[in-house]
């Protein structure tokens, strides 16, 4: 049994393997980058020969086979339903040798992953709290077209000089669809079909920057204390991300939480 195992996990680094820089995909598309692979997807940075313009090319992962190629479909059909400038426009799609592509527009710039993890980015609470203001259009106008996110995350948000996008709509559903490929119980609340697990991730999303400017003491950098303890933060600030989290009862709408971190940013 555990032999089979590693063959199938052989088998399956083999056939995800990337393609080639330089390969050409469609006789149009030059792979120039490989830009990462998720659990689900190979994403290429490419360029369109014709026109010399940049574009992202996202593989479904041949190892998951029909189940890659139907979660990128349905990553396709909810893209192509918005229409943001906040969101990468899903350009086209093709199938070849039942592989399945998706091209979409690139965003040239920088993760808030990226920012604090190798720019050493500090976020004040205040600044942290005007990223999320200027992330919550976004959001807003996703929720009001009827969908979620469900993977808000500093690895998916791109600030690009003023501009703000969100990106990898991979897990995106309908809100209120059921929760078709959700694995074990902790990642239910994350990615339940509702506006509040996207508000959830945003609790996250707001601590992981809060967190940048914390400095753990010599000896102690395993603590037990709680964000609550180690983060200096505003009462108002606290009790927001309490209800993000749902630790107190959670926000009743999205514009709820607007209105809310737009009153705490008007403090002086
Ligand atoms: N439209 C885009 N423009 C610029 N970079 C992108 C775009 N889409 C994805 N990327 C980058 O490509 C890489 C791979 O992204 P992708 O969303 O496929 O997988 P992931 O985020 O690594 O994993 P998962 O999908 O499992 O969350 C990431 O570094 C991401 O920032």
């Amino acid at each position: 049994m555990a032999l089979l195992a590693y063959v199938k996990k052989v088998y399956a680094a083999w056939i995800d393997y990337p393609l080639q820089e330089g390969a050409l995909l469609q006789a149009k598309y030059r792979i120039l980058r490989f830009l990462g692979m998720g659990s689900y997807g190979l994403t290429y940075l490419c360029q369109d020969i014709r026109t010399g313009g940049e574009l992202v090319i996202k593989q479904a992962k041949p190892s998951k086979g029909k189940l890659g190629r139907d979660l990128l479909q349905k990553e396709i059909e909810i893209m192509q339903q918005l229409q943001h400038p906040s969101i990468p426009r899903c350009l086209a799609f093709f199938e070849k040798n039942k592989q399945m592509f998706m091209l979409m527009d690139y965003v040239k710039g920088q993760t808030v992953e990226d920012l604090i993890f190798e720019r050493g980015a500090k976020f004040s609470e205040k600044e942290a709290l005007s990223l999320i203001c200027k992330l919550m259009p976004v959001v807003f106008y996703l929720h009001v077209q009827g969908f979620v996110h469900r993977d808000i995350r500093i690895p998916n948000v791109i600030l690009q000089g003023d501009r703000i996008y969100l990106i990898d709509f991979g897990l995106a559903s309908r809100i209120g669809e059921p929760n078709e490929y959700v694995e074990g119980e902790a990642l239910q609340r994350r990615r339940a079909t509702k506006v509040t697990s996207d508000l959830y991730s945003i609790g996250h999303f707001l601590l992981f920057m809060l967190y940048s400017t914390f400095e753990t003491s010599e000896g102690h950098e395993e603590s037990a204390k709680g964000w609550e303890e180690e983060l200096d933060l505003s009462p108002a600030t606290n009790r927001m991300i309490r209800k993000l989290l749902q630790i107190e009862p959670a926000y009743t709408s999205t514009q709820a939480f607007i209105d809310e971190l737009n009153t705490i940013l008007q403090q002086p």
